[in-house]
C-alpha cells in the first residue's frame, strides 16, 4: 500500500534523528529492528449528541516504540502535559509522532511516552489513522532492555529486563484502565 510505504521512509527517517538525539550512531534504532512491525488501526469516531458524557477513546500511552497518526479536520486529541489536557488541532498534511512506552524504556526515559485521550465530539465523524511500530517480529523472543550505551553509573538502569513477548501479552490482555505493562518492569 501507498500510505505505508511513505510511512516506512518517514518512521525511518524519524529513528534516525531519535538514535542522534540519543547520541548513538544514526542507524542504531532501526538496526535493532525499531523500524519494523507497522500495524495500521483506523477509528471513526461518529459525531456525539452529548460529548460531555463520555470519551472518544479513555487516556493512554501507546505501549508500542512510536506511532505516527494522521487526522482528518476535526479535533479530538488530546494530550496530557502538567496535569492539563491540550488539544491537538489537526494539522492538513500533518501526522502527529507520539513516543510509546517501549521507546521510553529503550531510552531510560530520555523520550517519555506521552499520555493521550479523544474527545467525544458535536461535529465529525472524527477519523484517525494510527501507524503503531512495534519491533522486528525477531525481538519478540529475545531480552528488551535499555540501550546499554544509555546506562552509566550516573544514569543506572531505570527497567528491568524482560521478554518483548510477554510484554505484549500482558498489553493485550490487560482490563481496560489497569496498571500499564510498563509498570511491571520499573526499577
Ligand atoms: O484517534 C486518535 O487520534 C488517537 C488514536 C490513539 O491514540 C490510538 O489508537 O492509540
Ligand atoms: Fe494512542
Amino acid at each position: 500500500m501507498e500510505y505505508n510505504k511513505h510511512i516506512n521512509i518517514l518512521a525511518e527517517t524519524l529513528f534516525k534523528l531519535l538514535s542522534e538525539a540519543l547520541c548513538l550512531q544514526p542507524d542504531h534504532l532501526s538496526s535493532m529492528g525499531c523500524n519494523k512491525g507497522c500495524s495500521i488501526v483506523s477509528h471513526y469516531y461518529p459525531p456525539c449528541p452529548e460529548p460531555e458524557l463520555t470519551l472518544g477513546l479513555r487516556k493512554h500511552a501507546d505501549a508500542g516504540i512510536m506511532a505516527l497518526l494522521l487526522q482528518n479536520h476535526v479535533t479530538g486529541l488530546q494530550v496530557l502535559h502538567d496535569d492539563q489536557w491540550f488539544d491537538v488541532h489537526p494539522a492538513r498534511g500533518g501526522l502527529v509522532v507520539n513516543i510509546g512506552d517501549l521507546l521510553q524504556i529503550l531510552s531510560n526515559d530520555k523520550f517519555k511516552s506521552v499520555k493521550h485521550r479523544v474527545t467525544a465530539n458535536r461535529a465529525g465523524p472524527r477519523i484517525s489513522v494510527a501507524c503503531f511500530f512495534s519491533g522486528h517480529a525477531d525481538m519478540l523472543e529475545e531480552p528488551f532492555a535499555t540501550i546499554k550505551e544509555l546506562i552509566s553509573e550516573t544514569n543506572p538502569p531505570r527497567y528491568k529486563e524482560f521478554v518483548l513477548k510477554e510484554y505484549i501479552d500482558k498489553v493485550l490482555s490487560s482490563p481496560i484502565d489497569s496498571k500499564p505493562a510498563i509498570d511491571y518492569y520499573k526499577l
